[in-house]
């Protein structure tokens, strides 16, 4: 049976959402952003573990060390999210080995559903080339000059790209170092995946599996969790 852990890049500044608490800590629906990003992951009984990477001057990591019964270890992110990603990979590699299934997952996305988690988890399983949870585009894209449009951008084909981002351990930390190594900026993994040549599954998933990046986002997503909840 493959070995599936969930990496949970927790680092960020949250620059773009501002205030006195790091994003990750900020609480909705009771809870810190961070706990119910981890409680989607480890509530599923296919995966593992989890690993966490958290800033090093995070002072509100609770030292949780276990969830659902299963590990949740920690490492130090860096000040690059893909690094963030890489360094929790090092740090997992020796205990889950380079065949494991890695599930990365953003801390800021708290409202992750189980059927996506299962659907990504089921395509990674099947392709040695990863998968992602996306969303198509759903609406017309502009190009902006300022505020004003300068263009129309075509829609065809085009997805946003969501987490879990999953792929083979080995696989992704090779890919990632090698893209970080040809200068790429990495924005998620798929990104380096597509680096070295490979081409991740879209799993389409739910609209609602919102990245908190500004202050607007919360209510949203302090709405969304209620109402999952109730
Ligand atoms: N150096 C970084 C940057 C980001 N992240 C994590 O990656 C996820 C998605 O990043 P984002 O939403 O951009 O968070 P921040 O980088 O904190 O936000 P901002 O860009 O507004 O500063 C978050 O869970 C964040 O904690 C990380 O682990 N290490
Ligand atoms: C990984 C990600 O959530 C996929 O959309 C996104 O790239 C993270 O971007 P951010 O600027 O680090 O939030």
């Amino acid at each position: 049976m493959t070995a599936i852990w969930a990496v949970v890049p927790a680092a960020g500044s949250g620059s773009r959402f501002g205030g006195d608490v790091p994003k990750q800590y900020v609480e909705v629906a009771g809870r810190p952003l961070i706990a119910h990003a981890l409680d989607a992951l480890l509530a599923h009984p296919r995966v593992d573990g989890a690993m966490v990477a958290l800033a090093a001057d995070d002072a509100r990591w609770p030292g949780w060390t276990s969830h659902h019964d299963k590990p949740v270890l920690t490492c130090q992110g860096a000040a690059e999210r893909a690094l963030s990603v890489l360094a929790a990979l090092d740090a997992l590699r020796e205990r889950a080995g380079d065949d494991a299934l890695v599930l990365v997952h953003d801390a800021a996305r708290p409202n992750l559903a189980a059927a996506d988690l299962d659907r990504v988890i089921d395509a990674a399983l099947e392709t040695a080339d990863g998968a992602l949870l996306a969303a198509p585009v759903r609406d017309t894209l502009k190009r902006g000059d300022r505020d004003r449009s300068a263009g129309t951008q075509p829609r065809d084909g085009l997805w946003r790209a969501l987490t879990p981002q999953a792929a083979r351990l080995g696989v992704l930390r090779d890919a990632l170092r090698r893209a970080l190594a040809d200068g790429i900026a990495v924005t998620d993994e798929a990104m380096a995946l597509e680096h070295a040549g490979l081409r991740p599954r879209l799993v389409e998933g739910r609209e609602d599996n919102i990245k908190v990046t500004t202050p607007a986002d919360r209510a949203l997503v302090e709405y969304l969790l209620r109402a999952s909840a109730s």
